[in-house]
């Protein structure tokens, strides 16, 4: 029997590391931002996240410029591109970064590293864009009120395809 794998995580129980953190927001509204963006999707599928200091998780995440590393995506400096993350799997799959010239905000002038961070997690989990302009999987960038942001039936739908 065949059983058609999903482009998703074949385990419920991801761990998630900060490899470093952006100095345009305090480290606690940074840990809060990626929390939360990561509590969007864990509260509408069975996935739990855990934080891990060292190590590898299943989910790097870091704030880098321009050519990093041996990422294959660079970033392009201020706006444009606000960040990326792999699809899941081994070594760079799940991992996301952040766009370091931007302007990293929790609730003032620049992008919301929590709307955004919440974006590429669902790209971390296996969603592609959406063309539902209420989606989070949206493709472009919409600076709504982030406390209130829920998630659109598209984007329930589409997690649910894979993690349901
Ligand atoms: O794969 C890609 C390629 C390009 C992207 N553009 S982005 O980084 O400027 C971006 C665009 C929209 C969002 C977003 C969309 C809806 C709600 C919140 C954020 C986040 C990042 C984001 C992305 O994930
Ligand atoms: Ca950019
Ligand atoms: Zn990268």
């Amino acid at each position: 029997q065949y059983g058609y794998t999903l482009p998703g995580w074949k385990k419920y129980n991801l761990t998630y590391r900060i490899v470093n953190y952006t100095p345009d927001m305090a480290r606690a509204d940074v840990d809060e931002a990626i929390q939360k963006g990561l509590e969007v999707w864990s509260r509408v599928t069975p996935l739990i996240f855990t934080k891990i200091s060292k190590g590898i998780a299943d989910i790097m995440i870091a704030f880098r410029t321009r050519v990093h590393g041996w990422c294959p995506r660079y970033f392009d400096g201020p706006l444009g591109v606000l960040g990326h993350a792999f699809p899941p799997g081994l070594g760079l799959g799940g991992d996301t970064h952040f766009d370091e010239d931007e302007n990293w905000t929790k609730d003032g002038v620049g992008f919301s590293l929590f709307l955004v961070a919440a974006h590429e997690f669902g790209h971390s989990l296996g969603l592609s864009h959406s063309s539902d302009q209420t989606a989070l999987m949206f493709p472009n960038y919409v600076s709504l009120d982030p406390s209130k942001y829920p998630l659109s039936q598209d984007d329930i739908k589409g997690i649910q395809s894979i993690y349901g």
